[in-house]
């Protein structure tokens, strides 16, 4: 096939609408890769020949199942839930389960096709995949959640396993939900194994997992910065979120030097001009997870902060960036406003946080921009090692796990920086971490033929 018979860009892309009708979030997700792959493959036959993209844009398989629980009042309660397996050329899939009200097959569908090329970017053996349902943990009781974990397990179980497919947590699944649902995988196959990842540490579990994505994205932060000669220390940092992803990622900051400034949730967003030392960060850890309690609450605690209702924190002036609670958190006009206050760097510790807009404006602008399937791969990439830890029957300690962990985002940095260096010392970290992605996944994919 001569090179210009080549489908386009525009034409893959219509193709791609056509087959999943208003499923906004994995289009967007798809684009955004497929302007970086379409240049990529170019002079690549091969890739062309064997439909690489349209496939690894096509999941493996979604499985769709209802949960049926009982809460407290005996009411029976019916939501969905789902598994998206995208890919597994190179490994198990693997990706976390979120339960939030706003889960639908899109929003896991971009979720699984990101986590695929994040999931090659970490060099490990780890394919991609993404589930949740559309169920509202806030405001349930511990027996609640153990009673929807449980029967959302008794369906997902057939569907994973540690060759298989590995789930982990996400948005609304920590520690505890892990327990209940590890639990009953146990109690329904009489199998311990290495199962799902962000076990407890009594039973499995990494004893870095909890800290990775958030640390992680703090180190892919700083090894940008290292590339123009900067670090952290000395700079003003704006975080959206306060879970699992927001609060480490602050701790991290304040440790090396910098001053966090913002945390937000779904009601608003906090502004500390004192700073948020670890001392409040404690604070808030300890407030969202266990109280499970409202970003507000904290000026109570500490006078001298503001909370803003219904806003998000891009609106104040920093020099670096981490959008760690949701997706399409950040748009053109807030990108614009970061840009206008000087803010230098980006990284962003949640999936797809800011929108194609948004990211034009970064990317004008050259501004150090950190997407977060590479930005955020150090959770998945410490559940990776969770995974060699639970299949060799060993443990590492929490210093050496650090040091994996820093030396797995420096590797997915300089995997960025060879696929995306633009030539001018500017680097596209977007394309560099599609292409270094895609790669991986498609010679695998030639490998085995047509399937
Ligand atoms: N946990 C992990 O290891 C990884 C997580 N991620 C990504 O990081 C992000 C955060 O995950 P994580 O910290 O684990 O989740 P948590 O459930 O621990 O925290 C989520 C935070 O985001 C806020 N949030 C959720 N939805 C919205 C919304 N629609 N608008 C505003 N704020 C919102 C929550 O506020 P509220 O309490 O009001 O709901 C909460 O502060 C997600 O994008 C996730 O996919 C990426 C890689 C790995
Ligand atoms: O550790 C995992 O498998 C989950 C990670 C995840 O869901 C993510 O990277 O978005």
């Amino acid at each position: 096939m001569a090179v210009s018979d080549h489908v386009g860009l525009g034409h893959f892309m219509e193709g791609v609408k056509k087959r999943n009708p208003g499923q906004t979030e994995f289009i967007q997700a798809v684009h955004e890769v497929a302007q970086d792959i379409f240049e990529f493959i170019e002079d690549k036959e091969e890739y062309h020949e064997a439909q690489i993209l349209r496939r690894i844009a096509e999941p493996d398989r979604v499985i769709s199942f209802r949960v049926c629980w009982e809460d407290d009042n005996h009411n029976i309660r019916v939501q969905r839930g789902w598994r998206v397996q995208n890919n597994n050329a190179i490994g198990p899939y693997k990706g976390g389960i979120r339960f939030h009200p706003s889960v639908t097959e899109s929003v896991l569908k971009f979720l699984a096709f990101e986590q695929t090329f994040k999931n090659s970017l970490t060099g490990l053996p780890m394919g991609g995949g993404k589930g949740g349902a559309n169920f509202n943990p806030k405001g349930k009781s511990d027996a609640e959640v153990m009673r929807f974990c449980q029967s959302f397990m008794t369906e997902l179980y057939r569907h994973i396993g540690p060759d298989t497919d590995v789930p982990a947590g996400d948005i609304g699944v920590g520690a505890r939900e892990i327990g209940y649902m590890f639990g009953q995988y146990k109690r329904i196959t009489n199998r311990w194994e290495g199962v799902l990842t962000g076990k407890g540490q009594e039973y499995g579990g990494s004893q870095m997992r909890p800290e990775a994505t958030g640390y992680g994205a703090v180190y892919f932060l700083e090894n940008m910065l290292k590339h123009r000669g900067m670090d952290v220390a000395g700079h003003n940092a704006v975080i959206s979120g306060s879970g699992n992803v927001a609060t480490h990622a602050a701790e991290k900051i304040t440790q090396l030097g910098g001053k966090v400034l913002t945390l937000s949730d779904s009601g608003g967003f906090i502004h500390d001009p004192a700073g948020i030392d670890q001392e409040k960060i404690n604070w808030v850890k300890h407030h969202k997870t266990h109280t499970r309690g409202r970003i507000k609450d904290y000026v109570d605690e500490f006078p001298g902060a503001e909370f803003h209702e219904g806003e998000r924190p891009w609106g104040v002036p920093c020099d670096l960036a981490l959008p760690c609670a949701t997706q399409n958190e950040l748009n053109e006009q807030e990108a614009r406003t970061l840009v206008d206050n000087g803010c230098k760097a980006v990284s962003e510790g949640a999936n797809m946080p800011t929108t194609l807009e948004g990211v034009k404006v970064f990317h004008d602008a050259k501004l150090m921009y950190g997407p977060g399937k590479a930005a955020n791969a150090g959770g998945v990439a410490v559940s990776g090692l969770e995974m060699s830890q639970n299949s060799e029957r060993i443990s590492w300690n929490h210093e050496r796990l650090g040091e994996m962990l820093t030396e797995l985002m420096e590797g997915i940095h300089g995997k960025c920086v060879e696929y995306g260096d633009k030539g001018d010392g500017y680097v596209d970290y977007v394309k560099g971490a599609n292409i270094a992605g895609f790669k991986k996944v498609a010679d695998a994919m030639l490998a085995f033929g047509v399937v």
